[in-house]
Formats: structure tokens, C-alpha cells, sequence
């Protein structure tokens, strides 16, 4: 959604506002933070946790209409989405809370779908190479590792 910029700063921030009930809200606030520090090692970005809802990102488990255009589908289909950079809603990430979301058991597997919607709130679109986070389809085997050489190609080439 409105993606094809960049964000014109390096510091960048985040808030979470609604949580799911499908982890303890501790494990999703390491999950979320490890998800942007995959971002950060691979580039010269860093994110800061914000209290307030004034974050440049804003990152929620919601379900069906939650307040944009985009509303989700119930379990399974679309997992989650995040809007490009920009002021607003730009950024936003939103989980579909009628999804099971995990720490690596059953469900999805929040930190890598999480990692994967942060490339899009940085500007990064779909890559074909299945082997790249940014491949447009879920991989429950994705490795720890994650990121591929042409995310990290990409991300330094936008900041
Ligand atoms: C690996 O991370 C994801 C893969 C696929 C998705 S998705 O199936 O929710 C995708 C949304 C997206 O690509 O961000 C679909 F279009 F809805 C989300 C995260
Ligand atoms: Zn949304
Ligand atoms: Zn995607």
C-alpha cells in the first residue's frame, strides 16, 4: 500500500498498540523488536520503541475492518499487511488476529512475518527469488538466518 518511498530519516520509531491473546504480550514485544533488528543489522537503520501511538510505525493484531481500506479475512489468507513508508498510516503494520500467531509451534510464526511486513513499512516491495524474506508467500521452514543477500542488497540500496 502506497509503497515506493523511503523513510528520510535513520531513526526510526514503533508502538504497539492491540495485542493478540495467542502470546504473552512480553514474547510479542521480543519477537516485534528482533523482527526490526534483523532491518537493522543489515542496514544503517535503527528503530526505538515509542509509548505513545505517535510512532512512525504503528504495529497491531486487528480483525476484519479495523479502520482502513484493507480489511482482513478470517482465519488463514491474507496474515497480515503494512503500509509503505510516509506520515499517517504510513508504516503501519497489522497483524490479522484470527490467524494463530506462534514463537516457532503451530500457526504463523510471528517474528518471520513480522520481518517480512517491516520490509515493506521500509519501502521494500516483492522479490521473485524464493529464497529472499521478501518472497510473497509464508515459508514455515524459513531459516533463522532469513534475510537473503538481495534483501540486504535492496535495503541498501533504499537507505
Ligand atoms: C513471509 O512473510 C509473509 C508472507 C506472506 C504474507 S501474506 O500472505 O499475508 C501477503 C501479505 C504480504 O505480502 O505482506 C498476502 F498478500 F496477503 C505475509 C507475510
Ligand atoms: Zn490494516
Ligand atoms: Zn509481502
Amino acid at each position: 500500500h502506497n509503497q515506493g518511498t523511503r523513510w528520510n530519516k535513520n531513526v526510526i520509531t514503533y508502538s504497539i498498540g492491540r495485542y493478540t491473546r495467542d502470546l504473552p504480550r512480553n514474547t510479542v514485544d521480543s519477537l516485534i523488536e528482533s523482527a526490526f533488528g534483523v532491518w537493522a543489522r543489515a542496514s544503517s537503520l535503527t528503530f526505538v520503541r515509542s509509548p505513545t501511538r505517535n510512532a512512525d510505525i504503528m504495529v497491531e493484531f486487528v480483525t476484519y475492518n479495523h479502520g482502513d481500506m484493507f480489511p482482513f479475512d478470517g482465519p488463514r489468507g491474507t496474515l497480515a499487511h503494512a503500509f509503505g513508508p510516509g506520515l499517517g498510516v504510513g508504516g503501519d503494520t497489522h497483524f490479522d488476529d484470527d490467524e494463530h500467531w506462534s514463537a516457532g509451534g503451530r500457526g504463523f510464526n510471528l517474528f518471520v512475518v513480522a520481518a517480512h511486513e517491516f520490509g515493506h513499512a521500509l519501502g521494500l516491495k516483492h522479490s521473485q527469488n524464493p529464497d529472499s524474506l521478501m518472497y510473497p508467500t509464508y515459508k514455515s521452514s524459513r531459516p533463522a538466518n532469513l534475510l537473503s543477500i538481495e534483501d540486504v542488497v535492496n535495503i541498501n540500496r533504499l537507505y
